[in-house]
């Protein structure tokens, strides 16, 4: 399966990627430039994963990597409320291109180790997930210091390999 991880910086891309790779957590990770590509293998299933890069002069990009992906995940620092309208804007700016029209969208609240972070149920409503159409939406809360839910989500990726 081909996925594209997208999100604003310092949301976890790059950290979900490591983790599911290779199990790697760490407070240190160096901004991504671009976009980095990774294979992973799981099982049965080998994901082809693209980390594309989340500060403003990259978010451009998002749309080219997302085109003909399996899934699009976008994650979102789900500690950092005051981030939550940005988030919510580039999020339905990207699904908005007719391109990528009925792609499957795994949103994912990471950070939720981090004591007031936002619930499933508060990210539906900040980031207006309920408005999506034409595409299968899911929302996990994670974190990918703690690994609290990575095997729902490898689980919800898996489902959409072939
Ligand atoms: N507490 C906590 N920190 C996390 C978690 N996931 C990532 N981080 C931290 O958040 C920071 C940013 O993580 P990255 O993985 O580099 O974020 P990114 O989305 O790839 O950022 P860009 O590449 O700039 O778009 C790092 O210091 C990570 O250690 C998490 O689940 N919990
Ligand atoms: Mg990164």
């Amino acid at each position: 399966a081909e996925i594209a991880v997208v999100g604003l910086q310092a949301s976890g891309k790059t950290s979900f990627v490591n983790v599911i790779g290779s199990g790697q957590w760490s407070e240190d990770v160096v901004p991504t430039v671009a976009f980095n590509y990774r294979k992973v293998r799981k099982g049965a299933v080998t994901f082809k994963i693209w980390d594309v890069a989340g500060q403003p002069k990259f978010r451009s990009m998002w749309e080219r990597y997302c085109h003909g992906m399996d899934a699009i995940v976008f994650i979102v620092d789900s500690a950092d409320h005051d981030k939550f309208d940005t988030a919510r804007f580039e999020l339905h700016q990207l699904l908005s291109q007719p391109g990528l029209t009925g792609v499957p969208l795994l949103v994912l609240g990471n950070k939720n180790d981090i004591p007031d972070h936002a619930s499933v149920k508060d990210l539906i409503r900040e980031l207006e997930l309920d408005k999506i159409q034409n595409r299968p939406v899911s929302c996990y809360s994670c974190s990918m210091k703690s690994r609290h839910n990575l095997d729902i989500v490898l689980r919800w990726l898996t489902e959409r390999s072939h």
